[in-house]
């Protein structure tokens, strides 16, 4: 392996290791996003989730080539402003939606609050937003995903659908995601979410949340009943909504 590549890469690969499991966090990279025509500047972190301590980036290297990848998903996380040390930063935890990040569906609301929370970032001066890879359908899967889908067409709500394919309504779990938050921030942090059992989980964390910021919106025929389905089933809280 040539010295040049080891030397570019080196130090820009962070090891978090702990009995959970390792976690190489590599970044930053520098991202222009296109925010409705303006460009912000984002600093994007990917990291990868490992059973064996790789000990070195040539370990790593190493191990890339030998095991698939793209056959599994990798989350991230875009950084905006002094993350490390401003005194008050928003956090996004998004769940990945392949339909409505990806595709733009109304079924749900994922895309918009995608979109509308990075603007809340930059807006605010410093915040990230950590994209979930392995949240899909609130933890079930792009494919249990489609079949509850088809049960909502037959009359079944978000929550039921999940259940009658055998899963709990929400199978999300946030640990990796924390232990890079950390890693990249240890003062206080504001979360940008309807829902309280994601400020549940931070807190149970050990992490400091200073507060909630709401994010509802694009509310069409096509996501009504799942957003009501949200408020009656799930615990989201109405409040900052604007046809509270
Ligand atoms: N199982 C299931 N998952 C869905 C459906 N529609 C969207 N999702 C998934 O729901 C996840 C987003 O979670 P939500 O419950 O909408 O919102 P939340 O993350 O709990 O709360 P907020 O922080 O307020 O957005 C994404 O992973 C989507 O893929 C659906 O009809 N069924």
């Amino acid at each position: 392996m040539e010295q040049k590549v080891v030397s570019i890469l080196d130090d820009k690969i962070k090891h978090i290791g702990s009995e959970k499991g390792e976690i190489y966090l590599v970044g930053p990279i520098q991202l222009p996003i296109n925010l409705d025509g303006e460009t912000a500047i984002f600093h994007w972190y990917c990291w990868l989730l490992c059973k064996e301590d790789l000990t070195d980036i040539e370990g790593i290297i190493h191990k890339l080539s030998s095991v698939n990848l793209a056959e599994m998903q990798q989350s991230s996380v875009l950084v905006y402003g002094d993350f490390e040390k401003a005194e008050d930063a928003y956090i996004r935890m998004h769940s990945i939606c392949h339909t409505g990040d990806i595709f733009g569906s109304k079924r749900c609301d994922c895309g918009f609050q995608l979109h509308q929370s990075l603007k809340m970032i930059v807006d605010h001066g410093t915040g990230a937003l950590f994209y979930l890879a392995n949240h899909e359908g609130r933890g079930i899967g792009l494919f249990s995903k489609a079949m509850a889908y088809l049960l909502q067409e037959r009359g079944y709500d978000t929550v039921e659908a999940n259940l009658n394919l055998g899963f709990v309504d929400d199978a999300r779990n946030y640990g990796d995601a924390i232990r890079v938050l950390r890693a990249l921030r240890e003062k206080q942090v504001k979360l940008i979410t309807n829902n309280p059992k994601k400020l549940d989980a931070m807190r149970s964390a050990g992490l400091e949340v200073a507060g909630r910021i709401t994010l509802w919106g694009d509310v069409s025929e096509y996501n009504e009943n799942y957003l009501q389905t949200k408020v009656n089933r799930s615990g989201h809280l109405l409040s900052g909504c604007p046809n509270e």
